[in-house]
């Protein structure tokens, strides 16, 4: 028999033993070992040889299972007893541990279980609405617009903060013929048909077909006999009535479409009548103004309203003055005019709201507002200049506003800042001219500018080339000045005078070909321009609608080119696809192959609300996108409108 162990020192703190140095051995031999992890152990020793010497008081029978299991493993096997206890000491402890875990999981599940109820719930109210993906789309698209709208109105300050509200158009004394009064609404709805005129508003007025009924004055129809207008448009069937009746308009007609003398002629005939009534002297005036986006445009618009106003004073109508009010020319011209005592004033809002600043004149008659281009002005920039013009109104005043493309953003924006407006719309808002042949090429980059020569041959002169960067401008100029061609180049940077002379001796045929920046020309009414082409696809879609609308005005057919390459913009080419498609344009293989994704998702066609394109919504708008990356960088004005307004 093995000797009992003596208590050593590593086994004293918690062995049992007596204290006793003397005497017999000691009563207990099973020791309790407490080992680093304090579990106890027992000597294998003690179990088996000194079982009947001297057993424990009691082993709670967990213990004593497990004592069994050993032994019986031990014989069978031959395995060491540690590792198989520690094998069951570990499957214990995995049990715990596993109970602990369950704990812990139960928690976790039921947090999970949480989640996947609610996504379970969503999933079936999902089902439940079972809302189409267009349906989504077009929801999106609404809050989105309804932010971007959030604006104020267009109206003065002062009006805002007295809450001065008009509701009743302005009164004029003009009255259409009986006839035309006694016309009934079906007759005019058929006529509005035939002429492919949409109007929205109460009481819209009657459309009237000639000048004559329109009791224009025989010497302004004589002028603009002379011009080869001899009939209205269908902007100014509809548009010339309504501005006659003092009612507010919205006008939206296709480039070259005649809205310069819809919206000018009524303007020139209240102050004809005002003249009449008690004539102008030097500090007073004006009646009414048109304000424009660029200098070139107001100085075109300008020039048309005193021709007009030159053939009244030709038929014996009083003279009305005219005031030009741009950037870059001389405070004195100015001065001769107002000396007099001046009717119309046409301008760009910035050097207008400058000179009402300076109270060169002010606006305590003025009744008559027109903004040509109105989305333009507005996407420009010039929102709050146009505000800052109205707070300089004394008085009601009407107020037209006029363009090809009037997204419906804008209409929104404007429909709530005009009185019982009128909307007068020609063919869609931001659609094509369709007397413009329109082609698409795809030219490699850096072939574009050998190959414009050769598209060059397409047709006789006068062609415009665009491009929307100013260095590529010069580049142009300078490229077909070298080949012998007889160019000008218009564009934002240039001084007033290098852009009159462009204008003036392209106008007059002297040069062959212009190349301009787009914003530079936008509105330009050019002699019968033959082509124009694109050199490069303008990002916005309106800007190539606007562009390519220097051809095929007034009747005339023109043809535009545009360079596409894998530089353009995916979704402008999509843009432009379904814009060759709607004027039933040839739509070249690669458009042709363009996919929309929104048709895929069984979305239907729609224009977007803020650029009027058809190949895209709100959510993806490239113009909305350059707002707010403009709005963010704190800019405010057109790209290269610098110096220029
Ligand atoms: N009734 C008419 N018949 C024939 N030609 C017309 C008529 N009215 C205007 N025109 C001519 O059509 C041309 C284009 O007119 P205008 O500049 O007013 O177009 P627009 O609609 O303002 O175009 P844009 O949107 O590009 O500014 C001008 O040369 C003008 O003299």
């Amino acid at each position: 028999m093995a000797p009992a162990p003596a208590p050593s020192a590593s086994s004293s703190s918690s062995s049992y033993s007596n204290s006793t140095t003397t005497g017999p051995s000691p009563v207990f031999k099973r020791r309790r070992v407490v080992e680093e992890d304090d579990t106890p152990k027992y000597s294998y020793d003690d179990l088996d040889d000194d079982q009947d010497q001297s057993k424990p008081a009691y082993i709670p029978l967990k213990q004593r299972r497990l004592m069994e299991l050993e032994k019986l493993h031990q014989k069978t096997r031959g395995l060491p007893l540690g590792s198989t206890l520690s094998k069951a000491k570990q499957k214990q402890a995995e049990e715990e541990d596993e109970e602990e875990q369950d704990k812990d999981l139960g928690v976790q599940r039921s947090k999970q279980s949480l989640l996947d109820e609610a996504r379970r719930l969503r999933e079936l109210e999902s089902q439940k609405e079972e809302k189409s993906q267009a349906e989504k789309d077009a929801e999106e698209e609404r809050k989105i617009l309804e932010a971007h709208a959030a604006r104020r109105k267009l109206a003065s300050d002062l009006e805002l903060a007295k809450g001065i509200n008009y509701t009743e158009p302005i009164k004029t004394s003009y009255r259409p013929p009986r006839f035309i009064r006694q016309r009934s609404e079906e007759e005019n709805a058929k006529l509005r048909e035939k002429n492919h005129i949409i109007v929205d508003g109460v009481n819209v007025p009657a459309l009237i077909t000639n000048f004559r009924d329109m009791k224009v004055p025989q010497c302004v129809i004589d002028y603009l006999k002379t011009k080869n207008i001899v009939k209205p448009s269908p902007i100014q069937m509809q548009g010339l009535p309504t501005a006659f009746s003092g009612r507010d308009m919205i006008g939206i007609a296709f480039t070259g479409s005649g809205k310069t003398l819809a919206f000018s002629l009524p303007i020139i005939m209240f102050s004809v009548e005002e003249e009449k009534k008690l004539p102008f002297v030097r500090g007073e005036g004006p009646v009414g103004m048109i304000v424009c986006p660029s200098r070139e445009l107001a100085r075109q618009t300008y020039e048309s309203v005193k021709a007009i106003a030159e053939a009244l004073v030709q038929g014996g109508y009083p003279q009305i003055g005219v005031l030009l009010c741009i950037g870059g020319i001389s405070m004195a011209e100015q001065s001769h005019t107002m000396s007099k005592g001046f009717h119309i004033v046409v301008a760009t809002p910035g050097r207008l709201q400058d000179m009402l600043e300076k109270k060169k004149f002010t606006l305590e008659c003025c009744k008559y507002l027109c903004l040509d281009e109105a989305d333009r002005m507005i996407d420009m920039g010039f929102e709050e200049d146009v505000r800052n013009i109205m707070n300089f109104f004394k008085q009601q005043r009407q107020t037209l506003l006029f363009s090809a493309t009037m997204p419906k953003k804008i209409q929104d924006f404007a429909e709530q800042s005009l009185i019982q407006p009128v909307i007068v719309n020609v063919g869609r808002a931001g659609a094509a001219s369709l007397d413009i042949i329109q082609e698409v090429e795809y030219v490699k980059q850096e072939a574009k500018m050998v190959y414009l020569l050769e598209c060059l041959q397409k047709t006789a002169p006068p062609v415009i080339i665009f491009s929307d960067n100013k260095n590529e401008v010069d580049d142009i100029q300078e490229y077909l000045l070298l080949k012998g061609v007889e160019a000008v180049a218009i564009h934002g940077s240039k001084t007033q005078d290098e852009r009159e002379y462009a204008i003036r001796s392209f106008k007059s045929g002297q040069k062959d070909v212009m190349v301009a920046s787009g914003v530079a020309s936008k509105g330009l009414d050019f002699n019968e321009i033959q082509h124009v082409i694109n050199y490069t696809m303008p990002k916005e879609i309106e800007d190539y609608v606007h562009q390519i609308g220097r051809t095929g005005r007034s009747g005339k057919t023109g043809i535009a080119t545009t360079f596409v390459n894998m530089n353009t913009n995916e979704q402008t080419l999509l843009d432009l696809k379904y814009l060759l498609m709607e004027a039933k344009q040839r739509v070249p293989p690669f458009l042709a192959a363009i996919e929309d994704p929104r048709m895929a998702a069984g979305g239907k066609l729609t224009s977007c609300p803020v650029c009027g394109g058809l190949g895209h919504g709100i959510k993806d708008c490239p113009k909305l996108e350059d707002n707010q990356r403009r709005a963010t960088a704190g800019f405010s004005r057109g790209d290269d409108g610098g110096g220029g307004w």
